[in-house]
């Protein structure tokens, strides 16, 4: 399988990410910074919010569910509230009436199999102009840093654990037809857009940043995905994409959404016809333990009990402090879901591919 992209790879510019002995790595940037990771400001947002104020919880749930959440409700839990990740509220990015302008200023290049990529930059510097809003890159560049929580959560480049998934999905045959599937952190897409090309019939894509949405995923969707209502043939520029998909598939409907996990669920719930989805993809989404709450709320609200979470991620990150063995506890400890191990990749730099189920689908 071939994948467009709408940036380019840049060796040297790869990897801040610095291995270390046992397997597991640093973040470059986030190296003695994790005592000031909360005093990230946000002129103008409640500081304190959190999941107990985003109201998501038991309406949403009685209201999608018909159950209650089959674990307390946490509203009450210090602990719960104290660190949570900064409010971003959350909204649904459109999908252009012409795709072909999403692609104009562009540059796509074919990516072979997945497993000969490693993690990429994204080459956006005419960005910085663009988003004054939202300067997660010149943010980014400026502090020398992969991700900056709160402010940009690393969706603008490839990172490793996303190959290991696609790598996966062929060995394992992950079947996709007819799944509502969520690439929950999803940066590039690449997920989701597989997902998509094995039949999912419908792919929602979930990043913190907005202009991640709007400059790579949403480029890259529209590049190697035959999109639904645009019958006029414009998503097949210069004649390289292949326009229809295999025969007798449906086509896929996608849908992109930006914002903070909590704001995330708070906003697809809110659709009276949401039907939670079969199969949440996710890949490096659990590097900062200060998410997790949010993170295992999301999929409590949003997965089908009879689904699953195919989950990715490194050993451990230094830097922020999160990792494969902390999540798993904190998991076991809330008793919602049982989590198994599918996969150890050992090649210097220890990653786990992690499927989550229900303890009782019913
Ligand atoms: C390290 S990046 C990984 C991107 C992509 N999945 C990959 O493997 O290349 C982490 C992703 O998780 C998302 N994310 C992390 N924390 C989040 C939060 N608290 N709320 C919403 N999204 C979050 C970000 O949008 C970001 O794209």
């Amino acid at each position: 399988m071939a994948f467009q992209f709408n940036f380019s790879i840049e060796e040297d510019l790869e990897n801040k990410l610095t291995s270390l002995d046992d397997g597991s790595c640093v973040l470059e940037s986030q190296k003695g910074k994790q005592d000031n990771r909360q005093s990230t400001e946000h002129p103008g947002l409640p500081r304190d919010h959190s999941w107990k104020r985003s109201s998501l919880g038991n309406a949403a749930s009685s209201e999608n569910t018909g159950s209650p959440p089959p674990i307390a409700d946490r509203s009450d839990d210090p602990e719960a509230c104290k660190h949570q990740p900064s409010w971003k509220p959350a909204k649904e990015h459109a999908m252009p009436k012409d795709v072909k302008e999403v692609l104009e200023n562009t540059v796509l290049e074919m990516l072979p199999g997945t497993q000969h990529a490693n993690t990429a930059v994204v080459k956006t510097v005419s960005l910085k102009e663009k988003f004054p809003g939202e300067n997660i890159v010149s943010k980014s560049f400026s502090s020398h840093s992969d991700l900056i929580p709160g402010v940009y959560e690393g969706g603008l480049k490839i990172w490793e654990c996303t190959f290991d998934l696609l790598t996966y999905f062929t060995k394992a045959k992950v079947k996709f037809a007819g799944q509502k599937v969520l690439d929950l952190g999803c940066g590039s897409g690449l997920l989701g857009i597989t997902a998509s090309k094995g039949g999912a019939r419908e792919v929602h894509f979930q990043d913190y940043n907005g202009l991640v949405i709007d400059e790579v995923t949403l480029p890259n969707v529209v590049a190697n995905i035959p999109l639904q209502d645009d019958g006029n043939g414009i998503n097949e520029p210069d004649g390289k994409r292949q326009r229809k998909s295999e025969v007798g598939q449906e086509i896929c409907k996608c849908r992109l959404f930006s914002g903070e996990w909590a704001e995330f669920c708070k906003l697809v719930l809110r659709e009276k016809l949401f039907v939670k989805y079969d199969l949440i993809l996710t890949s490096e989404t659990i590097y900062n333990p200060d998410y997790y709450s949010t993170l295992h709320e999301t999929f409590l609200r949003l997965l089908s009990r009879s689904g699953r979470v195919l989950l990715a991620s490194k050993a451990h990150y230094f830097g922020v402090g999160g990792g494969v063995h902390l999540f798993q506890k904190f998991v076991e400890e809330k008793g919602v879901f049982e989590t198994r191990t599918l996969e150890v990749i050992d090649d210097g730099l220890k990653r786990f591919l992690m499927e989550m189920t229900f303890k009782h689908p019913s």
